[in-house]
């Protein structure tokens, strides 16, 4: 096919190419029942003239922890009109004047003047909302460590969650939801004691669950038979191994591009590994540009180590010698590492605490090494 073909052609397999963007919700929502019974048990006081539960949401990116919020949120909102439930996403907003311009957005239906107005009015405003119609609010706090790099956390927790010392009867609660396994750290360090959480974890998608849920996306975005089960499979288990549902769908996004290109009314093989070379590498570069300097140490370590059986206690010895930290950071540090599902650790069983682990790299090493020269390279030259 010439230029103008492909362009030009006006055949599609998408029934809804929305259906892979990153903001698409999906209807049914599998997989999750436990979690979402669980939020709906934190949610429940709120709804009874009680607090809501102050609540950790953990879980590896794409578990699906934004979609649940969004989910009981808008059950919540649709069983009472005793909560006000506000969704802030903490990448794009990190201060306290723009969270509380988000909350006061929410309650009034528009945003506050940005100048000339204090802070404490916006929030004078908010609060005494609460108090006088007599409602709860739960605010989730989505991708919350952006917070304690601006080190704003502590005193948005201590806004939300004392309000009643000065408004009486006032009821709030925070969901924070967190990718990053450090929070448990960064949570001591960073916010005071008014927040004690309970915790309600995002186990990563089995290779079963991820095919399960591609299929009903496959559903919502193609007209029927454009996708075999075979290939679905397969894409399930490299979206598996990389422990991201995402790349799965962009996989079938990209596959889906690359079969209307060849005119092809199906998916085939050919689709899917042209689709793989462009989307792998960029997730494992997006993973690793997140990776703190002592992390990068440890991966090159295990790296160089470059052997099968490699034991925690044998990689501790010679990290410790590069960046003299203690066994309780290393391991924290190595935790890390299978949190991002960078590699796998499995217990072997001998040896105290855990430093008999058997450590195994889940992408290959060259894979890794020209992903992470690339990262180097985009960092020293962005300054
Ligand atoms: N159980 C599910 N059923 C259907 N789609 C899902 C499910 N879980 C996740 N998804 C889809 O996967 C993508 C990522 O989900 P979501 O944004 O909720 O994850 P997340 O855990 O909040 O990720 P991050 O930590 O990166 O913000 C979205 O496109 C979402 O629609």
């Amino acid at each position: 096919m010439g230029i103008d073909d492909i362009l030009l052609f006006d055949e599609t397999i998408f029934k809804n190419i929305d259906a892979f963007n990153p903001d698409y919700v999906p209807e049914n929502y599998l997989h999750r029942e436990s979690q979402m019974e669980a939020l709906a048990i934190c949610l429940r006081p709120a709804l009874r003239g009680g607090r809501p539960i102050n609540t950790v949401v953990l879980g590896s990116p794409a578990t699906g922890k934004t979609t649940a919020i969004n989910k009981i949120f808008n059950i919540v909102e649709g069983t009472s009109d005793r909560v006000v439930c506000v969704y802030v996403n903490c990448q794009l907003h990190t201060t306290r004047f723009n969270i509380f311009s988000q909350i006061y957005n929410k309650i009034f239906g528009h945003m506050p003047p940005e100048t000339g107005v204090p802070f404490s009015r916006i929030y004078g405003s908010i609060m005494k909302y609460l108090q006088t119609e007599k409602k709860s609010m739960v605010v989730a706090l989505d991708d919350v460590s952006y917070l304690f790099h601006s080190k704003n956390a502590n005193k948005i927790f201590y806004d939300i969650l004392r309000a009643h010392e000065e408004f009486k009867g006032v009821r709030t609660g925070i969901f924070a939801i967190l990718s990053d396994i450090e929070f448990r750290y960064m949570l001591d360090k960073n916010v005071t004691s008014v927040f004690i959480p309970q915790e309600i974890i995002f186990e990563p998608y089995t290779t079963q669950e991820m095919f399960d849920i591609l299929k009903d996306r496959i559903k919502a975005g193609f007209y029927p038979d454009v996708i075999s089960d075979d290939i679905l499979q397969q894409i399930a288990e490299y979206a598996s191994s990389a422990g991201d549902l995402r790349m799965g769908i962009d996989l079938l996004r990209v596959s889906g591009n690359f079969a209307e290109a060849d005119a092809s009314k199906t998916i085939e093989k050919k689709h899917l590994i042209e689709a793989a070379k462009n989307t792998g590498s960029a997730n494992l570069k997006s993973t690793l540009k997140t990776l703190s300097k002592d992390e990068k140490i440890l991966l090159k370590t295990i790296i160089d180590f470059n052997k099968d059986d490699l034991i925690a206690g044998d990689l501790y010895k010679s990290f410790s010698e590069k960046t003299s930290t203690s066994y309780a950071s290393f391991d924290r540090t190595l935790n890390k590492l299978e949190f991002l599902r960078l590699i796998d650790t499995k217990f072997t069983g001998k040896g105290v605490k855990g430093n008999s682990r058997i450590i195994i790299l889940r992408f290959n090493t060259e894979e890794i090494l020209k992903c992470l020269e690339r990262v180097q390279y985009l960092k020293n030259k962005n300054g």
